[in-house]
Order: structure tokens, then sequence, then C-alpha cells
């Protein structure tokens, strides 16, 4: 599957370019599609009685009516709803009128169990929440236990954020056209989607050159050119070298969980940098991972320059407070002189929650030599509101554009973490994540995930490519264990994921 995602204006541009450029026009795309919901419906549902086609005003309306006329000639028993109709010389008045069968109100709409709803209302151009008849006609499907095969999108939700409008459709399955919608991978749209078909209706894949799409699945062939495999001259050095910093010794599992993933996911050498109360604690635990006792920001950055660290992670246990602020400043400096890469969370977010543009100015020094940001921050929800209070409020404002929005503002790419993990750059590109399982929300598990991208950074990847496969390989990782999945069990399964990718066997599902 493609990993271009595009929004509804961008779709309804590919729809322009491909109708301008032939050989499909208008009313053929509308066939096309219309026959690959009538081929969903009848493989999926054979047994169907009923198939009852619920049809809007616009085009999606049309593809119902071009779908309906199939299924009636397959010997369904087809009813089409309709309230207001199509405008006249519309692609949909069109399929209206080829359809041939009666119009019946949304009074008559009362699907049975066993019977298959077609959900044709909306889909791109859902402009705003539905109400009135509509909402009642989405009210009874949802309460009838049909099946819903939903055209493009399942209608009342926003394919562009994911967020519904009014209420929404609950499909069992979706089919849409060319390429997925942001708001089929975005929570809470994902889970209104059941599965999600794509189909081909002959637009061709060259408009995308000219749409130019800056959202994106999380997959990796979005990222596996820059992978950074080892090839036979490599050495240790050369694999990079990736610093943790510890928190006092009743918080050092967190720096240790962060090493080890590091090290798994491919960085030549880790140490552990430790205050000096914790040295002891963090030397019973560590192996190949190496251990530095450092109590001061000037330390850090004298062994960071001796020992060639070529990226750190600083946050997970370290403790909220100046001191976390001053270490990090200090690492900001760094990177301003060399290209350093840094990563971001937990505690070293939420210390600058009274001070965000102090944390952004440094940031934007980091990677100001090369023109290219090295940073990376990893927060959830909550921490994300800590510095982006008016981006975390906006409402009905995308995902992607919250975190896109704030990776420009903080001069780093932004990992907003949860179910639907989006990874966002600077330069507004933003990919959605899908391979994650639930079972990955654990204590500890963030840990990993900056210890992976850490241990990407440090080897050379690109920052928006390292985050991007990190979030991967972490969510890889962790559907490898399923229940009773804990953070420790997860840098032993990286292996496998990272396997599985070398072998090149996994570009796309
Ligand atoms: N040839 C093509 O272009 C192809 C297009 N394709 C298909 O077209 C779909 C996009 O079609 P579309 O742009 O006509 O939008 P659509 O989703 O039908 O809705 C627009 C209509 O709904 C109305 N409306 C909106 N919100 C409302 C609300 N809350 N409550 C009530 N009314 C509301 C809105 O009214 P208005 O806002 O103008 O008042 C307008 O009348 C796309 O999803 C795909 O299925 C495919 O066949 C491929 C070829
Ligand atoms: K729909």
């Amino acid at each position: 599957m493609s990993f271009e995602l595009l929004s509804p204006t961008e779709m309804s541009e590919a729809d322009r370019l491909s109708i301008a450029r032939g050989p499909h026009d208008g009313p053929a795309l509308m066939r096309n599609a219309g026959a690959a919901v009538a081929r969903e419906v009848l493989s999926r549902y054979p047994q169907a009685r009923t198939v009852h086609v619920l049809a809007g005003p616009g085009n999606n309306g049309g593809d119902g009516f071009a779908a309906a006329r199939l299924l009636a000639q397959a010997g369904v028993d087809a009813r089409v709803y309709c309230e207001g109709r199509p405008v006249a010389g519309s692609d949909a008045a069109g399929a209206l009128a080829d359809m041939r069968l009666p119009l019946l109100g949304f009074d008559a709409f009362a699907p049975e169990e066993t019977d298959v709803v077609v959900d044709a209302l909306f889909g791109a151009g859902l402009a705003r929440a539905i109400g009135g008849a509509y909402a009642q006609a989405v009210e009874k499907a949802n309460a009838s236990g049909a099946c819903v095969v939903a055209v493009d999108l399942p209608s009342g939700l926003s394919g562009g954020s994911g967020l519904v409008l009014g209420t929404a459709i609950r499909a069992g399955v979706t089919v849409t056209f060319f390429r997925l919608k942001p708001g089929h991978l975005l929570y809470p749209g994902r889970a209104l989607c059941g599965d999600t078909v794509l189909a081909d209706i002959g637009i061709p894949a060259d408009v995308l050159s000219e749409i130019g799409p800056r959202t994106f699945r999380n997959t990796p062939e979005l990222w596996r050119e820059t992978f950074p495999w080892p090839h036979s001259g490599s050495h240790k050095y050369a694999r990079g070298h990736v610093g943790v910093f510890s928190g006092g010794p009743s918080a050092s599992g967190a720096a240790r969980l962060a090493a080890i993933s590091a090290a798994r996911a491919g960085a030549g050498a880790v140490t552990v940098l430790s205050p000096k109360q914790a040295v002891q604690v963090n030397a019973m635990h560590l192996t190949a991972v190496m251990l530095k006792w450092i109590d001061t920001p000037e330390e850090a950055v004298n062994f960071a320059k001796d020992r060639k660290m070529s990226s750190a992670v600083i946050g997970p246990g370290f403790g909220v407070g100046e001191r976390c602020v001053e270490f990090l400043l200090a690492l900001a400096g760094l990177g301003a002189e060399s290209p350093f890469g840094l990563v971001l969370d937990a505690d070293a977010i939420t210390s600058f929650a009274d001070a965000p543009d102090r944390l952004f100015e440094a940031l934007a020094a980091i990677g100001a030599q090369t023109g290219r940001e090295r940073a990376v921050l990893t927060p959830h929800e909550g921490e994300f509101r800590r510095l982006f209070p008016d981006l975390a409020d906006a409402q009905g404002v995308s995902k992607p554009e919250r975190a896109r929005r704030a990776a420009e503002r903080a001069n780093a790419v932004v990992i907003l973490k949860g179910p639907d993990t989006v990874i966002a750059a600077p330069d507004g590109r933003a990919a959605i994540n899908v391979n994650a399982t639930p079972f990955l929300a654990t204590a500890g598990s963030g840990d990993v995930l900056a210890g992976i991208v850490a241990g990407l950074l440090a080897q050379g990847m690109p920052t928006f490519e390292a985050a991007a496969a990190g979030v991967w390989l972490h969510a890889e990782a962790g559907a490898r264990f399923g229940p009773g999945l804990i953070a420790e069990d997860l840098p032993a399964l990286l292996p496998a994921a990272l396997s599985e990718l070398y072998n090149g066997d996994r570009t796309s599902f």
C-alpha cells in the first residue's frame, strides 16, 4: 500500500488533475468508484438480502447511485434513500440518471440486522456537523446492527483530521480511492472505518508530483533508504556514541532502558552518564553499556567532546527542575558547534513548562551549523500541553497539524505519542504511525523509544527519518510480544524487527 496520505483538498485536486489529463472523465471515475464499492459488498456479504444505499447530495452520493445500479444488476434488492437531489449537470446527477431505481425518503430507511447499508452520504465534501434528517439516518444505521460499507469515509468523519463532526457512521468496511486520507488512520476515525480498502479507480500516480503530499503513513518505505545499516568498513565509533543521562539512585532504570535500546538500534557505543550517588546502582546493572560519573553540565560537555558523543538522551528519570534546564542548555551549545542529536523526553520536557521559549531558542542552536534540526521531542499529550498549551486546545485542528506547528515552533522534530503517534518535522512533513499495539502503553516504554531514536541519530540518520523509524521499530517490537509486555522486554525484541527490515521482506503491510 502506498504511503502518501491526501487531505480532502488534495484529493479533489487529484480528481481534478486526473480528469484534466484523461483518459477517465469524472463520470468514469465515479463509475469505477461505484464498481469498487459494489464489488466489496458482493464479495463480503454474498448472503445479504437487502442492501440499503444512503445517498447524500454531492458526489459521494453519486458513488452510491453508481454502486446501487451494479448491485441491482447483480440481483440484489437495492434500495436507495436520498433527501436532496444532486445539482443538475453534476457527475452525481449523471449517476442518478443511469441508476433507474426509485428514490426513497429517509423516513423509509429501516435496516435490519441481516442487511447491508452502503453509506454514501458524505465523503471528502463534509463541510460542517451533521444534523437533522442526516443525523437521524446515521443513528438508525448505527443502531440497526447492519453491516455498513462506507464510501470513501464513514459519513461524519473528517478525512483531514480524523475528528467526528456532529455524529458519524460506524462502518465495518470503508472503501476509499487512490490514496488513504489522514482521517482513516487518526483516532477516533480509525475506529470508525473498520477494514479500510484502497481501490484503484484510474487516477494516475503521477498527479502526486504536482500535489506534493506532506503527510504519510509511517511505513519503512518512508525512511528505509536512509536507515544506517553498518557496512564492511564500519567500526564502533563510526556507528556513533550515545550518552544517556541517568537520574538519581532511585530513578536510574529509565536511563538504562534507553541506553540498551540505543545499543540495540545499532549505536556503536553507549554510555550512561550518571550522578555520583547513582553510579553504584548503574554499575550493578550494566555490561555492554559503559558508565561515566558526571555531576555537572561542564563535565558532560567535556566528556561529549573528548569521547565524540554524537547523540544524547535527556529526561527519562532525570528529575524536573533547573538542573535539567542547565544540562540541556549546555548540550544545546554543544550541538551548535558540531552535528549532535538530542532526544528530549519526560522530565526534560516538563522542566521547560514555565518557559518553553527558552527551550525553543536553545534547540534552534542545535543543527544551526548544518541548517537542519537535530533535536527530537517525544511528548505524550499531557507533556505536549505543558509546552504548547494553545496547540493542545486548538479546536478542530488535526493531530498532524498540531504536531507540525509545534515542530516549527520548537525547531525540533516532534513525536506526539499515543495510539496514533504522529512524527512531524519543522519543514511540514508528518507521518502517522499505524503498527502500535495497546500493550505498548506501559511504564518505561517511552524510555525505550527515546533510546532507539538516539541510537539512530548517533549513526547519522536524518532526524525526521530517525524519529519515524524509531517509532515504527518500537511498535513493531511491541507487536511481537502482546499481552504481558513490559518495557524490559522491548530491547530484546528489537533484533527480530530489525532483521525483518534488513532482509527487506517487510516493505509494506
Ligand atoms: N468526479 C469526482 O470528483 C469524484 C468524486 N468522488 C466521490 O466524491 C466525493 C466528494 O464529493 P463532493 O466534493 O461532492 O463531496 P460530498 O462528500 O459528496 O459532500 C458534499 C455535499 O454535501 C453537502 N454537505 C456537506 N456537509 C454537510 C452537512 N454536514 N450536512 C448537510 N450537507 C452537507 C454539501 O453541501 P454544501 O456544503 O455545498 O451546502 C455538498 O452538497 C468523494 O468523497 C468520493 O466519494 C469519487 O467518485 C471519485 C470521482
Ligand atoms: K460516506
